[in-house]
């Protein structure tokens, strides 16, 4: 081009043309070959953001030893199946009711400070759960655990996704569902523990105030942890979202290319800034509105993130609809009714097996992919469920117990809880990459809420479902779910794996809801 030429692109052209420049590297930079492995910094920090998943894991498992060890220390009486379901429902309600919430004030406190909320409300909730002497107020600390549950299962994968480069990304996310089983696995066995060797009086009251401890070490720990750049972007202080950029990438990377990352999330916040400015100006909402009624609107009627939204329901309702968490919460109870000697012992191999393979989950997320992974997973779960459903049949078939029955059924839940460990137990938790930067946080949790919706009705029917149908049925019926899962997972949702948070969203950009 002559220099006679230059001067007819104008300034907005020449800002544009450089914008493309830099988000070519910025996307080279996300799709490039990986780093030999995350820096110390990025470890510590899913480390500290992990312990929220280890506090989630553990008030979600500690639940079945702390009702069979209540006896009557609460309100002076036996508890009866309302109380039980109360004290068990509040923290799935809560943490439902929450969630949508918590997005609102992650966008405006920061993703860092809603953690460390959750993390006072987990210490308040302990707190009152050790103290308490009546159901109504154990209700209450379940309550206030709920709420610290709900925020901290929002925010802590957004607070990851955000901070980690592409190439680690499902599996730095993938860490936060380690804690989550690991916390599992850790309540039942302090459960089992203090059933079986602590005294009866206070048993309980370890149970549920050992919970606060974690969350007092991630206080002090997140204090000194940075935001994420890009919700310093959002708010204007690019110049710290570099410094967090290049601290997170541990002196790897050149100047240019920490510009090339800020540049690429300045420019998709700037893109979006515009679109909301010109839909305002030509009337299509927005006008005059809170910002987060704003971002309902842009969530339902712009495609992309109507259909990242229906993706990320869907995936985050199937990981509950299949059932699994009906035996995290009743696994004792159905190895007691199939003859176990120790049913609590026995059902540690659920938590066991689902912290497991979430551990392989770990190693393989990233070079198989999600979609890829949960279409290869969840025909396992589907053969596990099956098999169960047909173990109890045999063992209720006959008058005297089939022989190797309950043997079946331990070994195909086993097959079960391995395929959902390896897909839907962690794969919906990347939801985050589906949305743009403006409604990222708005739509994950809302994602988040489906979760706990239908984990609260999975816990609130399992029992009566047995009841009604039988075990066979029942599980019959949540390998029906899972079949038409499958299904819709198949149809609708797009490989994500290895792109930027800005390309995967752009993904979903397509014409049609299929899968290209
Ligand atoms: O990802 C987690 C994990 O799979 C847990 O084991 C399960 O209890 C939770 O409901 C789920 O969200």
């Amino acid at each position: 081009m002559s220099s006679a030429q230059e001067p007819l692109i104008s300034a907005s052209e020449r800002i544009d043309a450089e914008d493309d420049e830099h988000r070519d590297e910025g996307r080279l930079e996300s799709n490039k070959s990986a780093p030999a492995a995350p820096s110390w910094f990025i470890w510590l920090l899913t480390l500290s953001a992990g312990l929220s998943g280890l506090l989630f894991g553990y008030d979600t498992g500690v639940i079945s030893s702390t009702l069979v060890s209540l006896g009557s220390s609460l309100s002076n009486r036996p508890l009866d199946s309302l109380d039980k379901s109360l004290i068990t429902a509040s923290t799935s309600l809560f943490a439902l009711l929450v969630s949508p919430f918590s997005s609102v004030f992650a966008d405006s406190l920061g993703r860092k400070r809603v953690i460390l909320v959750a993390d006072v409300l987990f210490i308040l909730g302990a707190g009152v759960q050790a103290a308490c002497s009546t159901v109504w107020v154990m209700v209450v600390g379940r309550s206030i655990v709920g709420m610290a549950v709900g925020a901290a299962s929002f925010v802590v994968p957004l607070y990851i996704a955000e901070l980690a480069p592409a190439q680690h990304r499902g599996r730095l996310v993938t860490m936060n569902v380690i804690f989550i089983t690991l916390g599992q696995v850790v309540a039942y066995i302090v459960g089992y523990g203090l059933g079986e060797y602590g005294h009866p009086d206070t048993a309980w009251r370890w149970m549920v105030g050992l919970g606060g401890l974690p969350a007092v070490v991630q206080l002090f720990m997140m204090m000194v942890m940075p935001e994420t750049p890009r919700w310093l972007v959002m708010v204007g202080r690019g110049l710290e979202a570099r410094g967090v950029v290049e601290k997170v990438a541990g002196g790897k990377v050149t100047a240019r290319e920490v510009d090339a990352t800020v540049k690429g999330i300045e420019i998709e916040v700037r893109e979006e800034q515009d679109a909301r400015r010109l839909r305002r100006r030509r009337g299509q909402g927005g006008d005059g509105k809170a910002g987060w009624v704003e971002g309902f609107d842009e969530l339902f009627n712009i495609r992309r993130n109507k259909r990242a939204l229906a993706i990320a329901c869907l995936l985050q309702g199937l990981q509950q609809l299949c059932g699994f968490n009906s035996l995290m919460y009743f696994s004792a109870t159905i190895f007691e009714m199939l003859g176990f000697p120790i049913p609590t012992l026995t059902s540690l191999v659920v938590a066991v097996t689902n912290f497991a393979f979430t551990l392989v989950a770990l190693i393989i997320i990233d070079r198989i992919g999600r979609r890829r992974i949960l279409l290869w997973s969840i025909p396992w779960m589907v053969f596990g469920l099956l098999l169960a459903a047909f173990g109890f049949f045999l063992s209720g078939a006959t008058d005297t117990d089939a022989p190797g029955s309950p043997i079946v059924i331990l070994i195909s839940i086993m097959i079960y809880v391995a395929g959902y460990a390896i897909g839907l137990g962690n794969v919906p938790w990347m939801q985050s990459e589906l949305f743009a930067l403006n409604v990222r946080s708005l739509g994950s949790g809302i994602a988040t809420a489906t979760n706990w919706g239908a984990n609260f009705v999975i816990g609130l029917t399992f029992l009566m479902l047995m009841d009604f149908l039988g075990p066979s049925l029942t599980f019959t019926l949540y390998a029906l779910i899972c079949v038409g899962g499958y299904g819709l997972i198949w149809k609708f949702y797009p490989e994500t794996a290895g792109l930027s948070l800005e390309d995967a969203a752009t993904l979903l950009e397509d014409d049609s809801w299929g899968v290209r």
